[in-house]
């Protein structure tokens, strides 16, 4: 069923909607990865040295130079490093090291100088606006139901009583299982558009998990095959447009949730709203800074699942203002439909011999999204977790 725009809720607001978002989620902490600063033996040089000081008494110290990573090393800086169209996947990662060394509490994200995003990202964007600009009719024309999840709406048609999200979007399937159906005809360069950026998202993902498996000490190939290996990886495609709203503070654009997939890649229109759930005691919220020609790279529950919990799937929201309309493209990277995801042996091993999940393909999973009417926080994993005192659902 196909339920207003948030424009037009905007002016039918009523204090039962306010009510809605009143929402206490328990804590959770958000890791980010980092780059690896590891220098390779063989292209290590010397620098000269300071000589002690009784050896050059009236010679100045040599300067410390600023230590800069080696280029070769910064394709794992996924958060904040440049991404290269075109690469092939798994073009990588020996110098990873352990990802344990490169996560930093989110917090200390570093800001750099804004650059031209790459044509790939920015022409992304432009059709997903070019959508949102049509008039409600046209968009109308692509509406989802309760059946069919793809297409314009939103997932309150689900539930009449169900907390309204300040949020429109946009929702289809990428790669091989796409229903063209449900993919705008305008901008007529949509569908090239979003199928070209897809691959490159996906192709991301694919060294994202390469780099990810070295870091837990894995063969590169290790998670991309548990999840069905790269051709069968799954991949959607949400375009999220939040309109301004009168009313930010009593609203959310999206409630606490963590992606059910694998990874999800967000691009960001350059207005905030993005907000990471810290794991631990504060559980505080951290703004994501909307960089424009960053891809934000949040890790979804089907990798919490197949690392026995070394990797955490991360909650977030998003918050919306009254003075600009907030964009966001996320493509989410699934498993293959049917490939039963479970604990990789490895990790059982690896964090201590419990099992913490139980197995079930990636079908079967969002059987249980579908039944629960979305998802609350990390209520799904919950209902996974193989014993209680696995770390909380939230
Ligand atoms: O809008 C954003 O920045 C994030 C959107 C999101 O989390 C989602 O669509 O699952
Ligand atoms: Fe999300």
């Amino acid at each position: 069923m196909f339920a207003p725009a948030p424009q037009e809720r905007c002016h039918q607001k009523s204090n039962e909607h306010v009510r809605h978002h009143h929402r206490h989620e328990p804590s959770r902490r958000h890791d980010r990865v980092a780059g690896s600063r590891r220098t390779s033996p063989r292209t290590r040089r010397r620098r000269p040295q300071n000589p002690p000081p009784h050896l050059r008494p009236h010679q100045p110290p040599i300067p410390r130079r600023r230590r800069r990573s080696h280029p070769r090393h910064r394709h794992v800086r996924p958060h904040h490093d440049q991404y290269h169209p075109g690469q092939p996947p798994h073009t990588s990662p020996r110098h990873a090291g352990p990802p344990l060394r490169r996560v930093q509490p989110l917090g200390h994200l570093p800001h750099r100088q804004p650059r031209r995003p790459p044509e790939v990202l920015a022409s992304a964007m432009s059709v997903s606006r070019h959508f949102f600009s049509l008039p409600a009719s046209v968009k109308r024309r692509y509406a989802n139901n309760p059946v069919m999840l793809e297409g314009y709406g939103s997932r309150m048609g689900l539930d009449p009583n169900a907390t309204l999200d300040w949020n429109d979007y946009l929702f289809h399937r990428l790669r091989t299982r796409a229903d063209h159906s449900k993919w705008p005809r305008q901008p007529e360069d949509y569908r090239d558009v979003v199928t070209r950026y897809g691959d490159e998202i996906v192709a991301l993902c694919g060294r994202l998990l390469a780099v990810l498996s070295s870091g837990l000490g894995l063969p590169e190939n290790t998670l991309v095959e548990a999840f069905g290996g790269e051709p069968e990886l799954g991949a959607t495609f949400r375009v999220n447009f939040y309109p301004k709203c009168p009313e930010p503070e009593a609203a959310l654009g999206l409630s606490p949730h963590s992606d059910p997939g694998i990874l999800a890649v967000v691009q960001q229109n350059g207005v905030s709203g993005l907000e990471v759930k810290r794991i631990g005691e504060d559980g505080a919220w951290f703004r994501v800074p909307p960089v424009e020609d960053a891809l934000v790279v949040i890790v979804g529950d089907q990798m919490e699942i197949a690392t026995n919990g070394a990797y955490k799937s991360a909650v977030h929201r998003t918050a919306v203002n009254w003075e600009r309309e907030r964009m966001s493209m996320v493509v989410f990277v699934t498993p293959e439909g049917e490939k039963v995801i479970g604990p990789l042996e490895e990790m059982v091993e690896m964090t201590g011999g419990e099992r913490n999940f139980d197995e079930m393909s990636f079908n079967d999973h969002r059987k249980l999204i579908v039944r629960a009417l979305g998802v609350q926080g990390k209520s799904i994993l919950a209902t996974r977790a193989s014993k209680t005192q696995y770390p909380p659902t939230n």
